[in-house]
C-alpha cells in the first residue's frame, strides 16, 4: 500500500472551503505519488466554516431557515445535522452576524440574536439532542436575551411589559419570566465554541472590546456595558447563576452569557469540539504525512487555530507523522510554530498578483504546492 497522507485544512477564507483545500491537496500528492492514499478531514476551529466542516466530515445535511435577522428583518440562515442524526452544529453569525449588518444599518442598541433562538427551536423541534453552537462575529450586544426569547424566556420591565429586542433596553430589566419556556430545552445539551474568553463586562467585556466594531459609539459602549451589568445582576438574584465574570460569557455581545444562564451548556476550545466530532485522533493512527493549512498561518496559529489542534493531534497520536501546514499568507514570527508540532510551512502563493486573482486560483495553487512536496517525500 502506498504512504497514507491524512488532508486536514481549515477553509482559506473567501477562497476555497475546507474541503476543497483537501480535493486541491489529494490532486496535487497523487500527480508525485499516485498510489497515495489520502484520508480527508475538513477541519475548523468553531469559528466560520464549522458547520460546513463538520457536516461534510460526517456525511450530515445542511438545513436552510429563514430566521429573524438581527434587524429583526428575515434572513436565510443554514445550519447542519451531523451524520449521527442527533446533532446539531449552528453558527450563531449565520443568524445574526455582523455581514447582516451595513456600515449605515449597523446599532448594537437594537440588534438581537432572536434568529440563534429560532434556529435553536427549530433543532428541537426536530428531535435533536445536542448542539453545537459556534459563537462570534455578531452584529448583537444582547447578552443572548433574543436567544432565549425565541426558547420562551420572558424579558419584562416593572409594568410587567416585555421589553423591546435589543441590549439597549435591558436597562429596564426588572423579571425574568419562565413560564413559556419550551419544555425540551432541559433535555437539550449545547456545547458552546466561543471565539473569544472576554467576560460579559467591564474592561475586557463584550461592550467594550466589541462594542466599536458593531457600530457603538463612546457612550453606547458605556450603555451597553452598564446595561449587561445589569442584566447580569437580575439574572444572578432571580436565577441564582453568576455570568458577569465567566470566561467566554462575553462572546458575541454577550451571548455566550445568555446560553450559560438559560441553557444546560458547556463551553470548549472550537478546534477540540471538531476535533473530536470528526473522529481526527483515530483516523490519524496509521498515518505517514499529516497535511494541514489555513489562509494565513502566523504566530496566532497557535492560540487555538485548526492548523494547531491539527499538528498536536498528530504529533499526540505518533511523533513520527510529520505535519506539513501550507497557507495563502505566512505572518510574523511564524517560526514558533515549529515548536508546537508543525514540521514545515509553505506559502501557496507563485508571486505577486492581485489579491481577487489569488483567491479566485487556490486551488491549482494548493495543488501545486501539494505536488512539489509530495515530490520531496517520495
Ligand atoms: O461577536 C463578537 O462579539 C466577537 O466575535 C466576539 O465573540
Amino acid at each position: 500500500m502506498g504512504k497514507i497522507f491524512m488532508l486536514a485544512p481549515d477553509s482559506f477564507k473567501e477562497s476555497m472551503t475546507a474541503k476543497e483545500v483537501c480535493e486541491a491537496m489529494e490532486i496535487g500528492i497523487k500527480r508525485a505519488i499516485p498510489d497515495a492514499v489520502c484520508i480527508h478531514v475538513p477541519m475548523a476551529d468553531g469559528g466560520e466554516g464549522t458547520v460546513q466542516s463538520l457536516v461534510d466530515a460526517t456525511g450530515g445535511t445542511l438545513i436552510q431557515k429563514e430566521v429573524t435577522g438581527p434587524l429583526g428583518t428575515p434572513v436565510q440562515a443554514l445550519y447542519g445535522i451531523l451524520g449521527d442524526g442527533k446533532t446539531a452544529v449552528i453558527e450563531m453569525a449565520s443568524a445574526s452576524g455582523i455581514h447582516h449588518v451595513t456600515k449605515e444599518t449597523k446599532n448594537p442598541l437594537i440588534t438581537t440574536t432572536l434568529g440563534t433562538g429560532e434556529l435553536i427551536k427549530d433543532c428541537i423541534q426536530r428531535g435533536i439532542t445536542d448542539i453545537i453552537l459556534g459563537i462570534g462575529g455578531s452584529a448583537t450586544n444582547d447578552g443572548g436575551t433574543g436567544m432565549a426569547t425565541a426558547l420562551g424566556y420572558k424579558f419584562l420591565d416593572k409594568h410587567g411589559k416585555e421589553l423591546q429586542l435589543g441590549g439597549g433596553y435591558l436597562s429596564e430589566l426588572d423579571q425574568i419570566n419562565t413560564t413559556d419556556v419550551l419544555p425540551q430545552l432541559k433535555n437539550i445539551h449545547i456545547l458552546v465554541a466561543s471565539d473569544v474568553t472576554n467576560p460579559l463586562c467591564g474592561e475586557r467585556g463584550a461592550s467594550v472590546v466589541f462594542g466599536p466594531q458593531k457600530g457603538a459609539t463612546p457612550e453606547m459602549v458605556k450603555l451597553l456595558d452598564n446595561n449587561l451589568r445589569h442584566y447580569s445582576n437580575i439574572v444572578k438574584q432571580q436565577l441564582g447563576i453568576e455570568i458577569v465574570d465567566v470566561p467566554g460569557a462575553g462572546g458575541a455581545g454577550g451571548l455566550g452569557g445568555g446560553l450559560i444562564a438559560f441553557t444546560n451548556s458547556t463551553m470548549k476550545k472550537g478546534i477540540e469540539i471538531v476535533i473530536e466530532y470528526t473522529g481526527l485522533k483515530e483516523k490519524l493512527q496509521h498515518v505517514d504525512y499529516c497535511f494541514t493549512g489555513e489562509g494565513g498561518i502566523d504566530f496566532q496559529t497557535k492560540f487555538g487555530k485548526a492548523p494547531f489542534g491539527v499538528a498536536q493531534a498528530a504529533k499526540s497520536v505518533n511523533s513520527n507523522i510529520k505535519v506539513i501546514a501550507l497557507a495563502g499568507s505566512i505572518g510574523k514570527e511564524v517560526e514558533t510554530l515549529y515548536d508546537e508540532g508543525f514540521d514545515a510551512i509553505f506559502g501557496i502563493v507563485p508571486g505577486a498578483a492581485e489579491i481577487d486573482s489569488l483567491l479566485a486560483r487556490g486551488k491549482e495553487n494548493v495543488a501545486r504546492t501539494s505536488e512539489s512536496i509530495a515530490r520531496l517525500l517520495k
